[in-house]
């Protein structure tokens, strides 16, 4: 089978010089949800922007669906639908306009009853006379869902779909995701939260200046990454680990008062509670424990020092 979304070598240097993407090349299959990490400045913006047409890419090719995004702009850009990061709608427009003309954008026919399912579903029905400017910052964004949800994409691009939004929305966007993929929608997000990824995407990718550093499994990626540290802070310091209390992951830290036990979350056996009874029954007494886990921030900073020799 074909990919849906043939990226190859994708390369973007803005006006001025510099290179937001530096030869990304990505297949994505039909009905697969992917996921791009990166902190800010990492290019994921430029490279939806590059393959939605918003932006020109300087060297590279893109198809979606078989069609070649320059070539083939109309064909390619009929597939898609892009829900953008800034929220950019006419503000004296009322939202049932808002959606309808979305729809009509790339040659689709009116079907009112769809435009009235996806206003439903997104918690916007009872809004849809409304004037965009009277709604709040979280309904403005429901509707770039609906709009772009209202031209029936085969291949959705959320950009940040969930920066800034309620528990609420941010559950719905996911269930709305789930039943995009069951429909065989395939969806490409970016996002900063790594549980987002964790939840919705089959794949995740590390896009960091401009390079994405890998793609991977979700699952493959998230046994690697689950690292969890505890730290126990001992009333009183010492010279070192006592021998019955010495396992992989230990380590004693500080001014020899705290142990650092760092573990796998997704480990069958962590043996924490081993732990904590050893370090009872060498006589040490804790003063405090704190867990840390490894964060976005340093799973970024990892990823990229292992990639520079
Ligand atoms: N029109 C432009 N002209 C020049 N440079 C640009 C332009 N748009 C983006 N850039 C630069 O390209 C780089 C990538 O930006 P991009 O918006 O793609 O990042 P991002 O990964 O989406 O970041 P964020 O997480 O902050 O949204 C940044 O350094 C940005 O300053």
């Amino acid at each position: 089978m074909s990919a849906m979304l043939s990226i190859r070598d994708l390369r973007k240097t803005y006006e001025g010089g510099f290179q937001a993407l530096k030869g990304v090349t990505l297949e994505i299959e039909q009905g697969e949800i992917i996921a791009l990490l990166g902190p800010n400045g990492a290019g994921k913006t430029t490279l939806i922007s590059t393959i939605c047409g918003i932006t020109t890419p300087t060297a590279g090719e893109v198809t979606v669906g078989g069609h070649d995004i320059l070539r083939d702009f109309r064909a390619a850009r009929g597939l898609i639908g892009l829900v953008p990061q800034e929220i950019a709608l006419e503000p004296f427009e009322r939202v049932l306009n808002t959606v309808r003309f979305s729809r009509g954008l790339f040659g689709h026919r009116r079907d009112e009853a769809l435009i009235e399912r996806i206003l439903r579903r997104l918690s916007l029905w009872d809004k849809k006379d409304a004037q965009v400017k009277e709604l709040s910052g979280g309904m403005k964004r429901r509707v770039l869902i609906a709009k772009a949800l209202a031209h029936e994409p085969r291949v959705l691009f959320l950009d940040e779909p969930t920066a800034g939004v309620d528990v609420e929305l941010r559950k719905d966007m996911w269930d709305i995701v789930a039943e995009l993929k069951a429909d065989g929608v395939t969806i490409i997000l970016t996002t900063h939260y790594i549980e987002e990824a964790e939840a919705i995407a089959d794949r995740i990718g590390v896009i960091n200046r401009g390079e994405l550093l890998l793609v991977e499994q979700t699952s493959a990626l998230m046994s690697r990454l689950g690292k969890k540290q505890i730290e126990v802070q001992l009333s009183a310091a010492i010279s070192a680990i006592p021998p019955t209390l010495a396992r992989p992951g230990l380590s004693l830290a500080g001014e020899g008062d705290v142990l650092v036990f760092e573990y796998d979350t997704q480990a069958e056996r962590i043996g924490l509670t081993g732990l904590l009874n050893a370090i009872a029954a060498a006589g040490l007494v804790l003063r405090d424990v704190n867990t840390r886990q490894s964060s976005l921030e340093e799973i970024f900073v990892d990823l990229v020092s292992e990639e520079t020799p």
